[in-house]
């Protein structure tokens, strides 16, 4: 039987989830069953790493993969989902017990990613000279 969070889910399929919306589920989540105790960041982090492994032998042996997934079958793909839905969470999660904003962060690093590499104009006229 679905609960109101499933619900919820389902019927929130066209929005944008925000990195807010999972930080509060996760943390509901881990408060209903007791788990603060458990969510450290060292074990938050190990358990981050171990999914990210998860994640790779998903990639392992398998040679470069085409974008898009076009020969990967559905039941492959949404393996993929979850792995990579596991690491999200992970990260979010961690991110939260740190007491840091992680959106918030990523934002500025985009910034200062962007001061470290300068678009570099590379047309044939720009560099003729
Ligand atoms: N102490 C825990 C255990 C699990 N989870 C959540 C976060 C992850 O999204 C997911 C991980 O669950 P599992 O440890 O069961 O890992 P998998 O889903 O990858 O299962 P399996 O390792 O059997 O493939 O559950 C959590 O928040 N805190």
């Amino acid at each position: 039987m679905k609960n109101s969070h499933d619900e919820c889910i389902t019927t929130s399929k066209s929005k944008d989830v925000s990195l807010g919306e999972l930080r509060d589920r996760l943390a509901e989540f881990a408060s209903v069953r007791g788990w603060d105790q458990f969510h450290s960041p060292r074990n938050l982090l190990l358990a981050l790493v171990g999914e990210v492994g998860e994640l790779s032998e998903i990639f392992q042996w398998k040679g470069e993969v085409a974008k898009g997934l076009p020969n990967w079958t559905s039941a492959e793909k949404e393996h993929l989902e979850e792995e990579l839905s596991d690491v999200l969470l992970y990260l979010v999660r961690l991110a939260d017990v740190c007491g840091l904003d992680l959106g918030r962060a990523a934002l500025t690093k985009l910034v200062k990613n962007a001061r470290k590499y300068p678009v570099v104009n590379s047309s044939p006229s720009a560099t003729s000279n």
